[in-house]
């Protein structure tokens, strides 16, 4: 994984002062390292009935379609509001830097539905747990929630402690 983190950019004061960013531009222009990191995300789910991947906008969408697409299963869009355009459910939360809200479709789930969580980092948690208290309002069930990288300063695995977690990466 150490190959992962040296692809893994910080960007100082971004975008406010005193968060340092973390970049994954450079991780997802490397081919062969894209793949063995969605490999590395998803080993733990293989054969798993998994039912569904959901991401947030807009980095989860990277990761998480990609998820999708090797564990053969359909890929949920959690959206920034307004962007969806059937009616949704609205979930709000706060961030490392600000707060936010996420949608998705009132359809997008079935009760029932096993649904991996897939984002690129676990920082406060906050974005994750409202995306998993969204699906589970939808009537799905969180299996789990897959990150590649998690800033273990920030404390975001308390704020997820109800729900199984992967990381790859801890800062
Ligand atoms: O654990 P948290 O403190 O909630 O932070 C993690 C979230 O923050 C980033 O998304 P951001 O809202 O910046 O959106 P983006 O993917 O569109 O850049 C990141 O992609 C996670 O979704
Ligand atoms: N420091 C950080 N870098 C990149 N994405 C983030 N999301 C929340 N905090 C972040």
């Amino acid at each position: 994984m150490e190959k992962l983190k040296a692809k893994i950019r910080d960007v100082n004061d971004f975008p406010s002062p005193g968060i340092v960013f973390k970049d994954i531009t450079p991780l997802v222009q490397d081919p062969i390292l894209l793949r063995e990191c969605v490999a590395a995300l998803i080993q733990p789910y293989k054969g798993k009935a998994i039912t569904a991947v959901a991401g947030m906008e807009a980095r989860g969408f990277i990761f998480g379609s990609l998820a999708a697409w090797e564990l053969g299963v359909g890929f949920i869009p959690l959206r920034k509001p307004g962007k969806l355009p059937y009616d949704v459910q609205r979930i709000d939360y706060d961030l490392e830097y600000g707060s936010a809200a996420l949608e998705a479709h009132i359809d997008a789930i079935k009760a029932g539905d096993k649904i991996l969580v897939i984002d690129d980092v676990l920082a406060t948690g906050g974005t994750a747990r409202a995306s998993c208290e969204l699906i589970q309002n939808l009537g799905g069930e969180v299996v789990a929630c897959a990150f590649v990288m998690e800033l273990g300063f920030l404390h975001g695995r308390d704020v997820l402690a109800p729900y199984p977690i992967h990381t790859l990466i801890s800062y």
